[in-house]
């Protein structure tokens, strides 16, 4: 009888679905948390006083410390350096004391009446621990990249990454459905409730990561003991960075990620104001139909990832996720289509955007560059993205400012303008534009250097 050899850990299935299950509960965590402020701006502003321009600054400290401070880069370089553990272990912690600053700034009262560089203490507080969570969060989503790698290569690859970006969507999903519920529940609203909640959620994700570093361990053993003449593998030196920046396959999934990113991310911030402006439809009522965008991604993204690791076409499916982007931004330009229901309708399709460029493209980073540079080149992508994150927002505010003022109205007592959104979707279209341009670069290139892209990801 002949036995079959187990080489490593990672081909027992128990073990690597449990890893990823592990890994991703503490990504989920992290998105619920990143999001669970996003619906408060309305209870922040009647609870305690924060203005608009409070909670932009607040929104906008995720890229501080990351974009900044190039904290994002340095995380993947110790990623590359050090390995999956400690970095996930450090990041989830990091996570942990950020949400905690935001939660102590939130709740506590000492703060209130003072202020910092013009800053109100608060809302100065809140901002480092956002600043400071945003490092946790982006450093664990590369980490967990190269967890999947670790554990999937050669199998279901996209599949597992598809797994983790679904159960990162549901964890936002969460955070737009509930947080409201979760301040509201005792009847007397309080926003330090759901902040406290998504700490609890982050401590529970930093435990799961310690169980997910037995299993590592074990994999390591395993790949050591399979492993004949126990070769060295090569290590990441700081000269990678060169290597990484001068391959031109890197850099067209950097730019691809960085217009598809920001004609979704940036959009959703504005997506409630167009329905109502564009749309008509009711203010309470505005918030549900983009929030059905993370829910339909929950679905597709795997299912798109199946496809990847079976029949291949990954830099196929970023070109039709980046047409079905364009097609989606110009409809919602055109002024006469304003029916509610055809919003319904875009917002879905821009779900199937969403979920087919991200499974095609994260699996893809892999081929690209070698699992030494994988976090490196995988902080650098981040740290790209980024800045279209950060600056997105900021330009279309100031063109809905500057040019799309059609008038005044009364809003729940308050007067309020009222927007023209046909330039602000056109912009969106003309990032879906070059989004294409890209994709289609990173398929010639890939023909040229022999990625695989259109290759399988499963290797029977
Ligand atoms: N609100 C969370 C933003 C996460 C951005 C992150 N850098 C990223 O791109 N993750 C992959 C994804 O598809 O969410």
């Amino acid at each position: 009888m002949t036995e079959k050899i187990r080489e490593t850990l990672r081909d027992s299935k128990k073990a690597r679905w449990t890893a990823l299950a592990l890994a991703s509960f503490t990504m989920m965590c992290g998105y619920f948390f990143a999001d669970v402020m996003s619906p408060l701006k309305g209870l922040l502003e009647g609870q305690i006083g924060w203005t608009s321009s409070d909670y932009g600054t607040f929104t906008s400290a995720y890229g501080w410390f990351n974009v900044f401070l190039l904290m994002l880069i340095f995380g993947g370089i110790i990623l590359d350096k050090v390995g999956v553990r400690i970095t996930g272990f450090g990041a989830a912690l990091i996570m942990v004391i950020g949400t905690a600053i935001q939660y102590w700034a939130i709740s506590s009262t000492t703060l209130q009446g003072s202020s910092i560089w013009g800053i109100k203490s608060q809302v100065f507080f809140a901002s480092i621990g956002y600043a400071t969570f945003a490092v946790g969060v982006e450093v664990a989503g590369i980490t967990v990249t190269k967890v999947i790698y670790k554990w999937f290569q050669g199998k279901e690859l996209a599949l597992a990454m598809g797994l983790q970006v679904a159960l990162a969507r549901v964890g936002t999903a969460f955070a737009l459905a509930f947080s409201v519920p979760i301040a509201k529940i005792t009847g007397v609203a309080d926003v330090s409730r759901s902040v406290l909640v998504g700490l609890i959620a982050l401590c529970i994700g930093l435990l799961a990561f310690v169980v997910y570093i037995f299993i590592d361990k074990k994999l390591d053993q395993s790949i050591a003991d399979a492993k004949p003449d126990n070769l060295e593998e090569e290590e990441f030196k700081i000269s990678d960075i060169r290597k990484i920046v001068t391959n031109k396959g890197w850099w067209f999934i950097a730019i691809l990620c960085v217009l598809f990113y920001s004609a979704v991310f940036p959009f959703l911030k504005y997506a409630t104001d167009l329905m109502v402006n564009k749309f008509g439809v009711e203010m309470d009522l505005a918030g549900l139909i983009p929030s059905l965008l993370p829910f339909g991604t929950i679905l597709l993204t795997p299912l798109f990832g199946n496809i990847y690791d079976r029949m291949g076409k990954g830099a196929s499916i970023m070109i039709w996720g980046s047409v079905l982007l364009i097609v989606v931004h110009l409809l919602f330009a055109v002024p006469f289509l304003n029916n509610w229901a055809i919003a319904i309708l875009l917002v879905i399709m821009l779900g199937i955007a969403f979920s087919l460029v991200p499974s095609a493209m994260w699996p893809s980073v892999t081929k690209i560059v070698p699992e030494r540079q994988l976090g490196t080149a995988m902080a650098l992508i981040f740290w790209v993205q980024n800045w279209g994150l950060m600056g997105v927002p900021l330009l279309i505010g100031w063109v809905l400012d500057k040019y799309c003022i059609t008038g005044q109205t009364v809003r729940d007592g308050l007067m309020v303008n009222t927007y023209d959104y046909t330039l602000p979707m056109l912009i969106f279209a003309g990032f879906g534009f070059l989004a294409v341009l890209f994709a289609f670069l990173l398929k010639i290139e890939d023909r040229k250097k022999g990625y695989g892209l259109e290759k399988p990801n499963y290797i029977r």
